[in-house]
């Protein structure tokens, strides 16, 4: 058969038209970017969950599954913003491909990285409309696999909520756009809300400072509670503010997110905890940036 490049159309899952690249096999078009690294691939879990599920295919180039091309484009956005800012070559900087299953099982109001793919649920309606439908959700599935490929830090405790946080960070950075993570699938009938806020941890329950961290067992030691710590620190390292009586001059977002990438992928590790992520972005300021520097000033006050 004949596998070229071409480009799709659908609409998403807000009701927005968007392109990608697809691949025709034979005369059925198939949700295969063959343009990035080893491959951008997209299947339906057909709300069972069995993974990855069928491919995802159309005859006509023209696609209706608005969680499939949500999950398609935004993969391929953020694979874009993982080469352009941070020159790395996918989850595994070797071009791993990269495979997302949308309809997994029914009313799930999940999102997860199983340890070789992203999955999506299409959510209840109400706490969630179709995951896949926002770019920072996509970013923060992926961003998973590139910590377990780099840090691969354990997800539990500190080290979890370190996980957690860096994911919300670096998927909040891919789209660029506010400081709320998931806002966009989170409960479709209330306008203005989201999972979770870096800009404030605590509208949606998390702590902000560690004096607040939670020391329970529940949900991996509160590896999705503990995460508002470094979230808020990584906040006030971008945007700026005052804090528990200090006050931080933003250094924006692109020099804070490649700052706290370098710390991710050089310097933090499987157990590091809250006092280990401290040391690895003051270590990570100064050398990016230079002992003095501006950037270095805003991290040593935030963290
Ligand atoms: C921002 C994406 C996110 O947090 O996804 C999850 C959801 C919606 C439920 C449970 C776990 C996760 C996760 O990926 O950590
Ligand atoms: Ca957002
Ligand atoms: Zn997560």
């Amino acid at each position: 058969n004949i596998l070229e490049d071409l480009t799709g159309t659908g609409t998403g899952v807000n009701g927005d038209t968007k392109t990608f690249e697809t691949r025709l096999s034979g005369s059925t078009y198939q949700l295969y970017d063959n343009t990035r690294g080893k491959g951008i691939v997209t299947y339906t879990a057909k709300n069972r969950t069995t993974l990855p599920g069928s491919l995802l295919t159309s005859s006509t180039n023209v696609w209706s599954d608005r969680a499939g091309v949500d999950a398609h484009a935004y993969a391929e956005r953020t694979y874009d913003y993982y080469l352009q800012h941070f020159g790395r070559n996918s989850l595994d900087n070797k071009g791993l491909q990269i495979r997302s299953s949308v309809h997994y099982y029914t009313s799930y109001n999940n999102a997860f990285w199983n340890g070789s793919q992203i999955v999506f649920g299409d959510g209840d309606g109400t706490v969630f409309t179709l995951l896949s439908g926002d770019l920072d959700v996509v970013g923060h599935e992926l961003t998973h696999g590139v910590t377990e490929n780099t840090a691969n830090l354990e997800y539990y405790g500190e080290p979890g909520a370190l996980n957690e946080s860096f994911s919300d960070i670096i998927g909040n950075s891919i789209e660029g756009e506010n400081w709320l993570v998931g806002d966009k699938v989170y409960t479709p009938g209330i306008p203005g809300d989201a999972l979770r806020s870096l800009a404030n941890p605590t509208l949606y329950g998390q702590p902000d400072k560690y004096s607040d961290r939670y020391t329970g067992t529940s949900d991996n030691g509160g590896v999705h509670t503990n995460s508002g710590i470094n979230n808020k620190a990584f906040y006030l390292v971008a945007q700026g503010g005052t804090f528990n009586g200090v006050t931080v001059a933003g250094i924006g977002r692109e020099d804070a997110v490649q700052i706290y990438y370098n710390a991710l992928v050089y310097y933090l590790t499987t157990s590091s905890d809250f006092s280990a992520a401290r040391a690895a972005v003051i270590q990570s300021a100064t050398e990016l940036f230079g002992a003095g520097s501006a950037q270095v000033t805003a991290v040593t006050r935030s963290v």
